[in-house]
């Protein structure tokens, strides 16, 4: 028999213990649960049964579809609804914002659903080593095979520069440089792209690339996410200079990157040698670092990663036909004249 889903509910706001339902409108169609019953519109008293934050109550709500209102509902179980729906289903597709239903009006309470517990803190691994490394392509094969998540720091502040908000010329100015963008933005956006997983109830394993790039970057992170949560794992690297110049170039080829270049390159290096070094340095006294020979052949590299992240990965799928390319075990396949 397969697990059945879980599903979290994080509250804010007030008048909570009166609230009886929950309500996301929806157009799905009506749902049969366990019993053979199809959903339809009842009415129920008393509080709302769920996973509370304060762990005061533990039973999992029911979710069932109502006809009447167009929408999916959460119970309680022991009330007129009284049925556990159990599926090994995707939580409808609503994940955000629920109303909440009291006896035909709305208050304001605010109710998300999430897909994964949301007291849970995040499990980060941090990935750093000089540019051009194999950063970015070994947390992209680790997302495709082993369900991690792969946050680039990098790519998060090009995206953010790309978009052109305040700090997008700030952002230029910092990469152009090879310099370290002051730590507020960088992590501030690592922290909205990881809530942003979390809300949608991605997997809580982060990898988070290319950052702590300095003791600035570390303790900006700490204040952001807590001087006492746990000191994240951080896979480390190594790779000679010579290798990474040759590794930049070629990637100077695809990238379109403004800083894939030998200039740049080396301005970055001496960045990565003054200001990340340390901060590898402070992770390694703490004994959190993990080598990882990088200047060796890609499918080599592949072997070490997955077996440092293997405590935690949460599956283990044969290669697809992307992370055969990224580990240079088979052609990229050609584009076509619209560059797909
Ligand atoms: N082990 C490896 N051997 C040879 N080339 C590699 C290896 N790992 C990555 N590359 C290539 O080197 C370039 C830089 O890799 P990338 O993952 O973008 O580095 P980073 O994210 O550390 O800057 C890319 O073109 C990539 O395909
Ligand atoms: O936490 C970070 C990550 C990146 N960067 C900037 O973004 C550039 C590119 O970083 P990325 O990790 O994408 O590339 P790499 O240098 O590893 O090739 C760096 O040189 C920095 O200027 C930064 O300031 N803080």
């Amino acid at each position: 028999m397969s697990t059945p889903n879980s599903w979290f509910v994080s509250v804010s706001g007030s008048g909570l213990p009166e609230v009886d339902g929950l309500y996301v409108p929806s157009q799905e169609p009506p749902k049969e649960s366990e019993s053979g019953t199809m959903s339809t519109l009842g009415y129920w008293n008393g509080k709302l049964a769920w996973d509370r934050a304060d762990g005061k109550s533990l039973r999992n709500p029911a979710l069932s579809y109502s006809n009447s209102y167009k929408a999916w509902r959460l119970c309680r179980l022991d009330g007129h609804l009284a049925y556990t729906i159990e599926n090994s289903d995707p939580l409808p597709d609503t994940p955000g914002t629920w109303d909440v239903y009291r006896k035909g009006v709305a208050p304001a309470p605010c109710i998300s659903v999430l897909a994964s517990d949301p007291r849970l803190a995040p499990n980060v691994v941090f990935v750093l080593g000089g540019p051009g490394a194999g950063k970015g392509t070994m947390c992209e094969v680790a997302m495709n095979q082993l369900g991690w998540r792969h946050l680039s720091a990098g790519d998060l502040l090009r995206a953010e520069r790309k978009a052109g908000g305040a700090d997008a010329a700030l952002i230029e100015e910092y990469i152009e440089a090879g310099k370290i963008v002051p730590v507020t933005i960088t992590v501030g956006l690592i922290k909205k792209a990881m809530n942003a997983i979390i809300e949608a109830g991605g997997a809580p394993n982060f990898l988070v690339d290319g950052f702590p790039r300095s003791l600035e970057n570390w303790s900006g992170w700490r204040e952001v996410f807590g001087a006492a949560a746990a000191v994240p794992t951080m896979l480390f690297f190594e790779c000679p200079l010579p290798v990474l110049e040759q590794r930049i170039l070629g990637r100077a080829k695809y990238s379109g990157r403004s800083d894939d270049n030998v200039e740049s390159l080396r301005k970055r290096f001496v960045t990565y040698k003054e200001e990340t070094m340390p901060i590898v340095d402070v992770f390694r006294k703490e004994g959190k670092v993990v080598d990882v020979d990088s200047s060796r052949d890609r499918q080599d590299v592949w072997a070490l990663v997955k077996e440092a992240l293997k405590p935690w990965s949460t599956k283990d799928e044969p290669l697809t036909e992307r992370s055969e390319c990224l580990l240079g075990m088979r052609p990229w396949p050609k584009r076509n004249k619209d560059g797909e």
